[in-house]
């Protein structure tokens, strides 16, 4: 099989294990990092290491033929700054899902791009994943459920069937969410909590069973 040359944008913790993912997938050879915040050289993952930064694109691609990749940064808002920043640089440039061959996800489930689904996730049936999302390790998303674009879900997360999780919204490790919630946009749902009512967007619930216990704005920081 003819492998595509790909890059991971972002050589943090979460960026080398969507490096360590893509090398367990037979269609993609990992080339390096993009990340500006670090020395160009920098040895990230194995023998992989940091290319440049977003402005070298470009030139990248070119001399290493590379078609695309995927941006592994675990802040939401963040992560869609990146990707914005990179489709104005590099129209071209093809985002790819980093899928760990443990994960389970129904043939009836739909998955978009850019998305990061890690070992022993479980999507279930109908359930429909948007763009640059996260389902993190061992998290399950049950059937008939709806993750919007530059969603995320930590590790061990558990959802009901029948969920949203609204655009940009994180819900933290080990989080259980009951059947048929809806979870607005740009919201936290904090580490263990258990929700059994509706979040409203801009909040922040955790607790059990959770509770609203602040409001936030797009970019403020959770991590
Ligand atoms: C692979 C990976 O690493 S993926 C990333 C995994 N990490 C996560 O999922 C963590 C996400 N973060 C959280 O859950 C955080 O607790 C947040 C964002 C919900 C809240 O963070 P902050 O606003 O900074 O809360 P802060 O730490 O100041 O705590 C305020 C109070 O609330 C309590 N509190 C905070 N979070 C929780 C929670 N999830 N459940 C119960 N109580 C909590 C704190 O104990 C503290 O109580 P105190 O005043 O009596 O000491």
């Amino acid at each position: 099989m003819q492998r595509k040359n790909i890059v991971v944008i972002g050589s943090s913790g979460h960026g080398r294990v969507v490096a360590d993912i893509l090398s367990l997938m037979p269609g993609y050879r990992v080339t390096g990092f993009i990340d500006a915040f670090r020395e160009k050289g920098t040895v990230c993952f194995g023998d992989l290491t940091v290319l440049g930064g977003e402005q070298d694109l470009p030139e990248l691609m070119a001399a290493h033929q590379i078609t695309g990749g995927i941006v592994g940064i675990g802040d939401n808002w963040v992560r869609s700054q990146v990707v914005a920043k990179i489709q104005a640089i590099m129209p071209s440039f093809e985002f790819i899902n980093a899928i760990h061959p443990s994960a389970v996800i129904s043939n009836t489930a739909n998955i978009g791009h850019g998305n990061i689904i890690a070992a022993n996730a479980v999507i279930n049936t109908n359930t429909v994943i948007g763009n640059h999302c996260i389902v993190n390790t061992a998290a399950s998303i049950d059937h008939d459920s709806h993750m919007d674009n530059y969603a995320s879900v930590a590790p061990r997360v558990v959802t009901g069937g029948n969920v949203t999780i609204g655009a940009y919204t994180a819900v933290s490790i080990g989080a259980v969410v009951k059947h048929g919630i809806s979870i607005g946009e740009q919201s936290i749902v904090g580490a263990g909590a258990v929700v059994l009512k509706p979040v409203p967007p801009f909040s922040i619930w955790y607790g059990v069973p959770a509770r609203n216990m602040g409001e936030r704005k797009a970019g403020d920081k959770y991590l």
